[in-house]
């Protein structure tokens, strides 16, 4: 298969979120935005980690797991929702199908519990952030999101049915008053250009909506001479019309933030409010929770419910127990926990984030929170108490490598992973079960209706000490062999110790004494239940357990 060329077929399967495979003749190409059972064509692009990726061209043939069901008119031109064809009990079929395949490894069948489906399925986005361009070479000005695979054109989605209904009438009004103005576009190649972002942000509960355009500060190319007394009128003409609007929920602020930088982001240099204020309220399961612009918060709130409500059934009992909330964002997860908790420590990268977090908890009157600001691969090796229990939502890359041995080391008894990418939770759990801890509990949440996206909550436990106590104690004195009579385990604990430095379990020695024969009956040290994983002896333990097995004449 050459790059640039043309390809037919069916799609097979969809086990990464968002992507199928095309099988011809032997080889398989991974295609983005396609379903299972779609006739397409696609082109060959690059090779990637063993993989050959394709570029949808056409979907040919729908699939039949697509009903009679008319789409938004963006579908298959935006970039977002993949699954708006498919009834929503088998969208979430896929999902959950496609998850547990995903952690079969680390998580068995029967513990998997299938997934839970959003409150809302239309209008639950509460928050977009829409480009300016133009969908066609210097055709007329547009508002909305990427063409689906275009770093440029761009799809005015006033159409949208994930996002609100406001959110529309917001869209609709900001882009006629840019487009009587005239105003130019942003161009990100040329950096020349005024219009750039519209950010909408709307709570689920309180219908408070903040509305932010986002523009350079280019104001004489955009207005023309005295462009900055020009901009302020427009702006404030902006705002009124904005007000004007009849929407379902209550416009609270509007703003105008400056953005200069080169990045293709959406941020602010400078923000000025031209009505109202600059931040809103939301509510979550009884707690309130003040949102700025760019804090982070989830972008489906009722999801969000079912979400943290499972994450607080999954982590258990909590009473006097210190929790720490890893990753935390606004701290929303560990003020969920709080009113039940001990103490819970959140540790959030986002200094603004944790500002959010901290006010927050004052706000809702819980003083058993505290918020930590940095990097969690840092920040662990400067908390001085230590959990009882864990909480984990990492970005969608998962947790860095060198933070999982400092996490699996605290050796709590629970931890809650929660994941939005089920592929870097897949290659988590891995370590977490490798090092003896097992999942107990897993199902999906889907807080992205209509697209590919799921969240996973997995509950992971960790082999108790208790257990491999009872295990020393039931061992059968009267059934050892004649080469284990030579050394006890505790004898070959103290041996190893102090000829290799290492710490091993008699799960460990154990095992490598089954390797050598040295065992012959029945392993006294499997695990009281049929599902439960064991942690296999690391090589260099194995090596260390071998050389005393030697030492006391056992081999
Ligand atoms: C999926 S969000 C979860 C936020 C929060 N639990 C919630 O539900 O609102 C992941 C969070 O991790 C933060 N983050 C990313 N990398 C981090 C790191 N290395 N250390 C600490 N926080 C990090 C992000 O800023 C983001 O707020």
């Amino acid at each position: 298969m050459k790059k640039g060329e043309v390809l037919e077929g069916i799609v097979e399967r969809l086990d990464f979120p968002n992507k199928g495979i095309l099988r011809i003749d032997d080889e398989t190409v991974m295609v983005k935005n396609v379903l299972p059972g779609q006739r397409i064509q696609a082109a060959v692009g690059k090779r990637r980690k063993g993989k050959t990726e394709g570029r949808l061209l056409k979907v040919l043939e729908p699939s039949p797991l697509e009903m009679e069901k008319e789409p938004c008119r963006h579908f298959g031109i935006c970039g977002g929702c993949s699954y708006q064809t498919i009834s929503y009990e088998k969208q979430l079929e896929l999902k959950a199908d496609m998850v547990k395949k995903l952690i079969g490894e680390s998580c068995p069948e029967e513990v998997f519990e299938g997934i839970k489906g959003s409150p809302l399925q239309f209008g639950y986005r509460n928050k977009m952030e829409y480009s300016f361009g133009d969908e066609i070479k210097d055709g007329p000005l547009m508002l909305g999101m990427h063409r689906r695979g275009s770093f440029h054109d761009i799809v005015t989605v006033d159409d949208c049915r994930i996002a609100d209904d406001d959110f529309r009438l917001v869209l609709g009004e900001t882009l006629k008053l840019c487009r009587e103005a005239a105003l130019p576009f942003y161009r990100k190649m040329k950096h020349e250009g005024y219009l750039r972002h519209l950010l909408v942000r709307k709570a689920w509960k309180t219908g408070e909506l903040l509305a932010a355009l986002v523009t350079s500060g280019q104001t004489e190319a955009a207005f023309g001479q005295n462009g900055a007394e020009k901009e302020q009128k427009f702006l404030a003409a902006f705002a009124d019309s904005l007000q004007a609007l009849p929407l379902g929920g209550k416009l609270i602020g509007v703003l105008h933030m400056r953005n200069d930088s080169q990045a293709d982001v959406v941020k602010s240099d400078k923000t000025t409010v031209l009505y109202g204020q600059d931040y809103f309220y939301e509510e979550l399961l009884g707690l309130r929770f003040k949102i700025t612009p760019f804090s982070f918060f989830q972008t489906n709130s009722a999801g969000a419910e079912v979400l943290y409500s499972t994450a607080r059934e999954y982590i258990g009992d909590t009473k006097d127990r210190l929790v720490y909330d890893l990753y935390s964002g606004t701290g929303t997860i560990a003020q969920v926990l709080a009113p039940v908790a001990g103490k819970v420590i959140g540790v959030e990268i986002v200094e603004e984030a944790v500002e959010a977090a901290r006010e927050n908890a004052a706000l809702n009157g819980l003083s058993n929170c505290e918020f930590l600001a940095g990097d969690v691969l840092k920040v662990l090796d400067t908390i001085v108490e230590k959990p009882d229990l864990i909480v984990l939502d990492p970005p969608r890359d998962g947790i860095h490598p060198k933070a999982l041995p400092k996490i699996i080391d605290y050796g709590v008894e629970r931890i809650v992973y929660i994941s939005c990418k089920p592929t870097s939770l897949a290659r988590d759990l891995k370590v977490f079960t490798a090092a003896g801890y097992r999942v107990e509990r897993a199902c999906c949440v889907d807080m992205f209706p209509g697209t590919a996206n799921v969240e996973t909550v997995c509950l992971l436990s960790k082999l108790q000490a208790k257990q491999h106590i009872e295990i020393d104690l039931n061992m059968d004195e009267l059934d050892l062999t004649d080469a284990e009579k030579k050394a006890t385990y505790q004898e070959i604990k103290d041996y190893v110790l102090e000829h290799s430095g290492l710490k091993v379990s008699s799960l460990y020695i154990a095992q490598v004494k089954q390797k050598c024969g040295i065992i012959e009956r029945e392993n006294y040290n499997k695990p009281k239940s049929e599902d439960t994983r064991q942690p296999q002896c690391p090589p260099e333990k194995e090596k260390a357990i071998m050389e005393a097995l030697k030492h006391f004449g056992m081999i």
